[in-house]
């Protein structure tokens, strides 16, 4: 059999705290093809960042572990870039330059100074950031700092594309046009993505499976849903189409009712957000 392009097997953690050890992830098991998009979900603290970071090589596991191309990952490295929630760009460099210091690491001296430019460019105008290469992030707005993010992990050429929540902080207009730009780059590069969201819209427009965890403590993956839709998908025609309406459901029914946290799901919080369901 060959094997998976990205590959977590029997893998487990457990974190020392002062009560004791934690046990946060136990058993994850997941294989993920070249180019698949994958989606993330399940309740708050149950261990999505920490299966992320295990890929990205930031967190050691316990047991079991991942493998890239048949290489166990165990430090961070270029060809696993990581989107995060809050942009992280350095705030006294433009656009440009926060970019450049991701080319210059990986392609120091690989690339002529204008290979470079052209490249870093490129790049940014992949995300639509063109016109403002020379601002620095308090200059643009948060979906244009998530958008130089998304640029500054493209342009190592990552095989894969972590992302921890990277439309979180961003109102419905601004993450819906940035979903619709990830899709556009994902169909034009062929990256591997792994994404996580509480956006339940979120993870099925852009998702080709979607991997439900289990809550915590020892949690694990609880059901995978396979996204058969055809791409390039298109928001609005989804919006009234049965089998992305299933799929929604799916996910729903999986949050809601199979791992249900009373605490945390009622009526009155459910209902607040209809146009994206987002689960706590
Ligand atoms: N370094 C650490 N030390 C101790 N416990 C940790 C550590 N990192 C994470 N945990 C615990 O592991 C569990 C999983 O955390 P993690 O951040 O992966 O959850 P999550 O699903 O990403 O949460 P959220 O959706 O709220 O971001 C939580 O209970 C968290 O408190």
């Amino acid at each position: 059999m060959t094997p998976s392009h990205l590959e977590l097997t029997g893998v487990g953690i457990e974190f020392p705290t002062p009560k004791g050890a934690f046990r946060a992830l136990e058993n994850v098991n997941l294989k993920i093809n070249k180019g698949e998009f994958i989606s993330l979900i399940g309740h708050s603290g149950c261990g999505k960042s920490t299966v992320l970071n295990i890929v990205a090589g930031l967190h050691q596991a316990t047991e079991g572990g991942a493998l890239l191309d048949g290489k166990e990952v165990n430090e961070p490295g270029p060809e696993r870039a990581v989107v995060f929630q809050n942009h992280s760009l350095l705030p006294w460099l433009t656009a440009y330059e926060n970019v450049e210091l991701a080319v210059n690491q990986v392609f120091k001296n690989k690339m002529s100074k204008q290979e470079k430019k052209d490249w870093i460019e490129h790049n940014l105008e992949l995300v639509h950031m063109g016109h403002a290469i020379h601002k620095r992030p308090d200059e643009i707005s948060g979906g244009m700092k998530q958008r130089v993010g998304i640029a500054r992990a493209l342009s190592m050429q990552p095989q894969v594309l972590l992302m921890d929540e990277p439309f979180g902080a961003l109102d419905a207009l601004t993450r819906a046009h940035l979903q619709d730009s990830l899709m556009e780059i994902q169909a034009q590069l062929g990256n591997t993505v792994i994404m996580i969201t509480h956006d339940v819209d979120e993870a099925v427009l852009l998702s080709d499976r979607i991997v439900m965890m289990t809550n915590g403590p020892a949690a694990t993956v609880g059901e995978i849903l396979k996204v058969d839709l055809a791409r390039p998908r298109n928001r609005l025609e989804l919006a009234d189409d049965p089998t992305y309406n299933h799929y929604r459901s799916e996910v729903l029914r999986f949050l809601y009712e199979k791992q249900k946290k009373v605490e945390n799901i009622t009526p009155k919080t459910a209902a607040k957000k209809p146009e994206a369901e987002k689960v706590a």
